[in-house]
């Protein structure tokens, strides 16, 4: 063989591998067609710029390929930079910020007024797609003060809030404009004061609200581990039933992650996954194709 005929071999066959890589994805391009998903960006998994980058790429090719992907981000350690950087220090119990006022001051300003803004500017420099809100806005999260659980005793941690009712009217009107919603999880209780929800709780009550065929909660870790850090112990698939017995075994960062997983699939959410957002386009991984990646929960 020639040297040009070798090199032209070696192109054909790497078309081949692209064509084979998109047409692996058929049958879940046919499956999720038109499907809601709700896509939770943790504030750990936004190591990079590039990550972020290619992060929102991934949302909008949810979108030209025909799903509705919703983003819930998170910003926990970005909020304990800002909240070093003012001389505050950060405390977690049981996996909760304690938010006295001045802290949930920070959180509102670093959550709605920087990851989220990021977060809508890189989606939008692909287009005008992404809006971004707040549960403040058009009533999308109603809060109740919620104490934290340290070894089964309930703990106080000031404005941290469960959500206790969810309009999606907004988060509708955007979907069925097109446009991809981007949500930071502050939200007023009944009184219209202002608290602090936990992203991964968050995202799991709008998936439901939403009737969301999946959630995706991108962290920096493979998935769950039954014994952490055993790195034999990942698991990749996992019943409501057997999760619910895990949890009281877990450590605190993991709970409200695998708290909201287990609200959303009893909530008739038909999966969540829990997938490593350091790896780039791990969203796109996850949805279309067919290897196990991350850690999956589904009804028993
Ligand atoms: N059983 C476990 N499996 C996986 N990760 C665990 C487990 N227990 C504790 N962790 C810790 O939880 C972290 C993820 O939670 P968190 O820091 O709240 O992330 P995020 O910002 O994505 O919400 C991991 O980086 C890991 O250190
Ligand atoms: C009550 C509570 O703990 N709220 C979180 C909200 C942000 C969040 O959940 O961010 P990650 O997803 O990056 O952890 C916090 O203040 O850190």
């Amino acid at each position: 063989m020639s040297a040009v005929e070798s090199l032209l071999t070696r192109d054909l066959a790497a078309a081949q591998t692209k064509a084979a890589t998109l047409i692996e994805a058929l049958p879940w391009l046919a499956r999720f067609h038109g499907a809601t998903i709700v896509i939770k960006y943790g504030g750990n998994a936004m190591t990079s710029p590039e990550l972020r980058r290619h992060f929102a790429a991934d949302m909008v090719f949810l979108r030209y390929v025909g799903l509705r992907p919703v983003v819930v981000h998170g910003g926990g350690p970005q909020i304990s930079a800002m909240l070093s950087r003012l001389g505050i220090q950060s405390e977690f119990r049981g996996g909760l910020r304690v938010t006295t006022p001045e802290a949930m001051d920070v959180v509102r300003m670093v959550l709605v007024g920087q990851v989220g803004r990021e977060l809508v500017g890189l989606i939008n420099e692909h287009g005008p797609y992404a809006v971004g809100l707040s549960g403040e806005d058009a009533r999308l999260f109603t809060a109740v003060r919620r104490p934290a659980y340290v070894d089964g005793e309930p703990v106080d941690v000031g404005q941290v809030g469960d959500v206790d009712a969810v309009n999606v009217s907004a988060v509708a009107d955007l979907i069925a404009a097109g446009r991809i919603p981007v949500v930071s999880t502050v939200a007023p209780d009944a009184d219209g004061v202002l608290h602090n929800l936990n992203a991964d709780t968050a995202a799991a009550a709008l998936a439901v609200a939403l009737r969301a065929r999946k959630l995706v909660v991108l962290t920096d870790v493979t998935g769950l581990y039954a014994s952490w850090p055993d790195e034999s112990s990942l698991i990749s698939q996992i019943g409501t039933d057997a999760l619910a017995e895990l949890l009281p075994r877990l450590e605190s960062g993991m709970v409200p992650k695998m708290e909201a997983c287990l609200r959303a699939v009893r909530g008739g959410v038909p999966a969540a996954h829990v997938v490593d957002g350091r790896v780039a386009h791990s969203t796109l991984l996850e949805v279309f194709t067919s290897e196990g990646f991350g850690t999956m929960v589904v009804p028993s």
